[in-house]
């Protein structure tokens, strides 16, 4: 099975079916995000789910312990492989996202989005470097119980060090002298699963190409 899970962030069902169909050969999964969400809510979730791939529902939910995990019973019948809260929600939110959620979905955490760096956390008053904050979150989402972290590709072999039985995503995946984009801390996709990547996240190098089926097929040859 592939280890691609294509981040098909649109508001654009039609777009979003034919883009998972086209590329289907060649991916472990689907990603849906907050901007297919928003517009198509659990409705078009179960649509992208007839195609019969795993979804992965990256919300990366963020509130107080009691909002998340309500939030997670009310998502509970999509049944997603894969579901996003927000580490630094802290962990009694973590451990009640975690009770919520059905028992076949994985509940990782993002650590520090791939799209920051250092100076990032820095404005936010968060010292030290995009390493120290993933592991020290990485520490948090272990402790709580949950199954494993979002974390760049950069940082993820030290994550897998302290949690060897954690479940890693990897964003901020690029094929070599790809256009990183808003992404900061970026590496590619054979390097991110060297460095101990459960799966990759991988959206614009496929969805904007012009081939998403041949790009798919093309960073798949690379692994
Ligand atoms: O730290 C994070 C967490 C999630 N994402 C999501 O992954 C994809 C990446 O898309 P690209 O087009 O390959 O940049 C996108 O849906 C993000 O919401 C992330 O990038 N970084």
């Amino acid at each position: 099975m592939s280890p691609i899970y294509v981040a098909i962030d649109t508001p654009d069902l039609a777009r979003a079916k034919a883009i998972a169909t086209r590329t289907r050969a060649h991916i472990g999964g689907i990603k849906l995000g907050l901007e297919f969400f928003c517009a198509h809510g659990q409705h078009g979730v179960r649509e992208m789910a007839e195609l019969g791939l795993p979804i992965f529902l990256d919300l990366k939910l963020h509130d107080i312990p009691n909002t998340v995990a309500k939030a997670v019973q009310a998502l509970s019948p999509i049944e997603p492989a894969i579901l996003t809260v927000h580490a630094s929600g802290g962990r009694a939110m973590l451990e009640d996202a975690k009770a919520a959620a059905p028992l076949n979905t994985k509940v990782v955490a993002v650590t520090m989005l791939t799209s920051l760096d250092a100076s990032d956390l820095a404005a936010t008053g968060i010292g030290g470097s995009a390493h120290d904050q993933v592991l020290r979150l990485t520490e948090l989402a272990h402790e709580a119980g949950i199954d494993g972290i979002v974390c760049s590709g950069a940082e993820v072999a030290a994550a897998k060090k302290a949690w060897p039985k954690g479940f890693f995503v990897v964003p901020g995946v690029r094929p070599a002298d790809g256009p990183a984009g808003d992404q900061k801390r970026v590496v590619t996709p054979r390097a991110a699963l060297d460095a101990g990547a459960s799966i990759l996240v991988i959206g614009r190098p496929i969805t904007q190409a012009e081939d998403p089926d041949a790009a798919a097929r093309a960073i798949g040859g690379t692994l």
